[in-house]
Parts: C-alpha cells; structure tokens; sequence
C-alpha cells in the first residue's frame, strides 16, 4: 500500500511520527511526504491538505494520513478533491467504519486532540481494513460518487 502524509504546522509532530511508523510497517511500500517537514513552515491546512487528496486522485498514493490541530481542516480539504473521501478519526470504531462503510481513503488526525500513541494505534488498525464492493454500502457510497461525477450543484 502506497501511504501519501501531510500536514500543516500544527500537526507536523504528530505527522512525522505516524510517517515513521508508516515506514516501518511491511504493508506499506512507499511513503510520500508531502510536508510541513518543520513547523517554520507556516503553509495553511488546505494547502497540504489539497496536495496529499492529490496524489491519491492522480493514482500516485492509495491512501492518505492528513494532520491539523483538530483533523477538521485538512478532511474538508481532502474532501473537495474529486474521488476522495477522507474524515477524522480518533477512536478505532470510527476509523474502521469509514474503510468498511465509506470507502474512505483518508483519515486525519487533530494533534491538539489525540495523542501520538493512540493516533499510531488507530492507524496501524486502519491499515488492516478493506472496503468490500460487494457489500451493502457499496451502493451508499456510488450513490455520493455518482452525484460528484454529475457535476454537484448542477
Ligand atoms: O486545525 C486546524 C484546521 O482545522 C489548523 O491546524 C488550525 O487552524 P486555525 O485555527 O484556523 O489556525
């Protein structure tokens, strides 16, 4: 699995930490670090947020692990790019039911709410799940895409 990182310099800390775990982890295979790399880098949330949605739309990451302060910022990012769908979560129910459920390939984190070791736990759980297409919630999903692809709004 390709892992695409990022964050702004509010959540670089915390960023940097699950990328090194990420590293490490035999399930993963490559790891793009989009930034912050420092908190110098006063880059705002949408900023790293869009860039990480990015790769993944264009095909370069599978999935994406996106931190701000709260996790807010960077998911409504994430989200406005076309085919991603990314959301917070800080407790492990949440994280395996927007895999199993939504199809998400992005979850945040907020490092001024959750704790480096619990983040690292839920992420290293979040890696083990897969979405089933052949599952009832495929067509709940398709049903969000298919507006997207419409043209939302029009
Ligand atoms: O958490 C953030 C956005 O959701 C970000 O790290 C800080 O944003 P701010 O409160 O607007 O500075």
């Amino acid at each position: 699995m390709r892992l695409v990182v990022a964050a702004d310099d509010a959540g670089v800390g915390l960023k940097n930490e699950v990328r090194d775990l990420l590293a490490t982890d035999e399930r993963v295979t490559d790891v793009i670090d989009v930034g912050v790399a420092g908190p110098d880098d006063t880059r705002a949330y949408p900023v790293l947020g869009l860039a990480a949605a990015e790769k993944i739309a264009a095909g370069e990451a599978d999935r994406g692990v996106l931190v701000c302060g709260t996790g807010i910022g960077v998911a409504i990012a994430a989200n406005k790019v076309p085919g991603v769908r990314a959301t917070v979560a800080h407790d492990s129910y949440s994280a395996e039911r927007s895999v199993k459920s939504n199809d998400c390939q992005v979850i945040t984190f907020g490092a001024r709410v959750i704790g480096p070791e619990l983040a690292k736990r839920i992420v290293t759980e979040w890696l083990g799940y897969t979405f089933d297409p052949a599952s009832a919630s495929a067509a709940k999903v398709a049903h969000i895409t298919d507006y997207e692809q419409a043209g939302a709004g029009t």
